[in-house]
């Protein structure tokens, strides 16, 4: 591994990862082909955030948060940091004076593929935070990593300057040029939703409504009479 800062790199438009934000990461999956889910691993230390924004990525060893203090200076308004650790840990690497030096910085946001800790703090200061583990274990910052390089969390590679969406569903990335079909499949789907919404408050039923009945046929799906049903038990 090449321990480097990358300075600056390329970002998606902070007010597009905002609207993706708004949409939410269900939505935004769906509409890309149900991809880039980092997976129900990754669970927001408090219920109720919803942020899209750019990814400032860092690269730590196991149990050291370094690298998290390097990334710091490199975020901006607008920007979610990215965190992942070489090999597998669940320590707390992250916690509320962390939060209150990206807060400060406009930061929306912290993902980290291990743990966080001081979770309360986190709900009362309203920072948004997603891990794989809350831990009280604590960290040293003694090896040097990366920062803005790619990384993978959830089986998703995450590039800096790529959207992500987060909320209580998870979180999930939009590569960077994959932000406008993002953004327009997203209100596509929003829109069909809306209207299928209206529907079901109406009493239509979802195997009308999707053509579903006409296939059930195909599935070999019967419909029998309860008392054929005991009849033949
Ligand atoms: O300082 C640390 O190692 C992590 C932490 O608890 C904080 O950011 O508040
Ligand atoms: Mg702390």
């Amino acid at each position: 591994m090449r321990n480097v800062v990358v300075t600056d790199p390329p970002r998606a438009d902070p007010g597009d990862a905002e609207t993706l934000g708004g949409f939410g990461t269900a939505t935004v999956h769906e509409a890309l082909g149900r991809v880039g889910y980092l997976g129900p691993t990754f669970r927001p230390a408090w219920a109720g955030a919803r942020i899209g924004g750019t990814a400032v990525t860092a690269l730590c060893w196991p149990g050291d948060n370094l690298m998290i203090h390097v990334a710091v200076e490199q975020c901006r308004p607008g920007d979610v940091l990215v965190v992942a650790t070489n090999s597998p840990s669940t320590d707390g690497l992250f916690g509320e004076l962390f939060a209150t030096a990206l807060a400060q910085r406009g930061v929306r946001g912290v993902v980290l593929g291990s743990g966080v800790r001081d979770v309360a703090e986190l709900r009362e200061m309203g920072f948004p935070a997603w891990s794989t583990a809350v831990s009280a274990q604590g960290s040293v910052k003694a090896t040097a990593g990366a920062v803005n390089v790619p990384v993978v969390l959830g089986g998703q590679q995450i590039c800096p300057g790529d959207v992500v969406v987060a909320d209580d569903d998870g979180v999930m990335v939009v590569p960077r040029g994959d932000v406008p079909r993002a953004l327009t499949a997203s209100q596509a789907r929003l829109d069909k939703e809306a209207a299928s919404r209206e529907a079901f408050q109406r009493g239509e039923l979802g195997l009308d409504r999707y053509g579903l009945r006409a296939e059930l046929p195909g599935f070999g799906i019967e419909y029998v009479p309860h008392a054929q049903w005991v009849a033949e038990q």
